[in-house]
């Protein structure tokens, strides 16, 4: 199931040096952080939206533009998505109940 994310992430790595004319990622890259952070706060609204209106391949459609959007904005920002998928493991099987219970006692 990674294989798309390892896939894609060196995509958009290769990207970086890529003609704006020609990739919409390298066009994201050269308008810039607050470009790149506009569309994913589209694509969340997008989201939003297709979650109210209760049809699931609308919902998978805008989810699979907002993962896009946020790998885009991670790889302008040196990271991937393994850094993600590495604090998740991080974080399986630790109830968010007894994490945040944990936050208040430190
Ligand atoms: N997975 C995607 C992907 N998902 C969504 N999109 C684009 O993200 C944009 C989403 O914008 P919207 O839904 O808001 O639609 P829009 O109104 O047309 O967009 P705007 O005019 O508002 O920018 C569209 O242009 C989609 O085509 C993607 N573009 C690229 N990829 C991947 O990235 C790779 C590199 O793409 P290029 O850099 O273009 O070669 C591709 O081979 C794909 O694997």
């Amino acid at each position: 199931m990674n294989d798309i994310l390892d896939k894609l992430a060196a995509t958009l790595e290769a990207r970086k040096g890529a003609n704006p004319e020609t990739s919409y990622v390298a066009r994201l890259y050269a308008q810039g952080l607050d470009a790149i952070l506009k569309k994913v706060g589209e694509e969340a609204a997008e989201t939003l939206i297709a979650a109210k209106g209760g049809e699931r391949g609308q919902l998978v459609y805008e989810v699979a533009d907002l993962w896009f959007h946020t790998l885009v904005l991670l790889a302008s920002q040196g990271l991937g998505p393994r850094d993600v998928l590495a604090e998740l493991a991080r974080r399986e099987g630790v109830s968010g109940i007894v994490e945040k219970a944990s936050r208040r006692e430190s």
